[in-house]
């Protein structure tokens, strides 16, 4: 039987020698990197890096010139589109927009994942799934019934969250899913998925440019930079390294800021 260990260390997520350009601008260039069983990996790296670019081919939304991606046990390049299908139903994506169908309600956004991949499940039973992601998601039951265009940001972000998690995923995607939103209601967020995954055991791959997410919630950190993942550790492991990019992110004026009000709440015992 595995242990606790064994299972941190088991990879959902392989990625070796991907290539990504775009006509003669090559975005990535023999990037490697493993994503744990259960861990929420934080991506981060300049504007442009080619983090939302990872993302999708991981996904299957860009194909790469080269490289091997696989997630959960199976290789995602060139499948078939029905292995493909199957594959894309054990995980959940929440993507910067939030993606949300506006003509739909909260409610029925949540259900369409479920809808497509159960046919057979009848309303009353959609409806209960769908009330119960919600709740999950920390939203009121009654926002079920509301369009996307009646609500705020933050709640936006949850009722993403809601639909991401309809099949019960064992992989969440989020890019950058703190975005826009105030530091109180990013803070409620972050805690939202670190008890998430506490409490279900999915795997997070997590793209933000946020300091305060990283330092809260992420296990690891890998850094894109150089068209390549040049380093994957805790932001301790991290900070070690002398890559100027690594210093200036963690311990320019911003990240020092986050670093002390982290290390306040530490030592008053307080905080997020
Ligand atoms: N469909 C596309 N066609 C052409 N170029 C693209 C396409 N998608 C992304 N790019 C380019 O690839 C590079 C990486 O983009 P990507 O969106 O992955 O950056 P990012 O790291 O997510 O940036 P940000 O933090 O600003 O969101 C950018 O230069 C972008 O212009």
């Amino acid at each position: 039987m595995a242990t606790l260990h064994d299972q941190k260390d088991e990879p959902i997520i392989e990625i070796r020698g991907l290539r990504n350009s775009f006509g003669e601008q090559v975005v990535h260039e023999n990037l490697d990197l493993t994503v744990c069983r259960g861990e929420i990996l934080g991506v981060v790296g300049g504007s442009g890096a080619g983090k939302s670019v990872l993302l999708r081919s991981i996904i299957g939304l860009q194909h790469p010139d080269r490289g091997e991606v696989e997630v959960l046990g199976e290789n995602m390049i060139d499948r078939e589109e029905d292995e493909a299908h199957n594959v894309r139903r054990r995980w959940g994506v929440l993507f910067q927009n939030g993606a949300l169908f506006s003509t739909l309600t909260v409610a029925e956004n949540v259900q369409v994942p479920i809808r497509e991949y159960f046919p057979h499940i009848k309303p009353p039973l959609l409806d209960e799934i769908a009330s119960y992601k919600i709740a999950m998601s920390g939203l009121d039951p009654e926002v079920g019934a509301k369009y996307p265009s009646e609500l705020s940001g933050g709640m936006r972000k949850r009722a993403s969250l809601a639909r991401a998690l309809a099949l019960d995923p064992e992989l969440l995607f989020l890019d950058e899913p703190t975005a826009g939103l105030d530091p109180i209601g990013a803070a409620a967020f972050d805690e939202q998925i670190k008890e998430l995954r506490d409490k279900l055991g999915f795997t997070v791959f997590l793209i933000t440019h946020d300091l305060d997410t990283l330092h809260a919630i992420c296990d690891r950190v890998a850094v894109i930079a150089d068209k390549k993942v040049i380093a994957v550790g805790t932001i301790e492991e991290l900070l070690e390294l002398d890559h100027p990019w690594i210093q200036e992110y963690f311990n320019g004026p911003r990240g020092r800021s986050v670093k002390k009000g982290h290390d306040m709440a530490v030592t008053t015992g307080g905080g997020r």
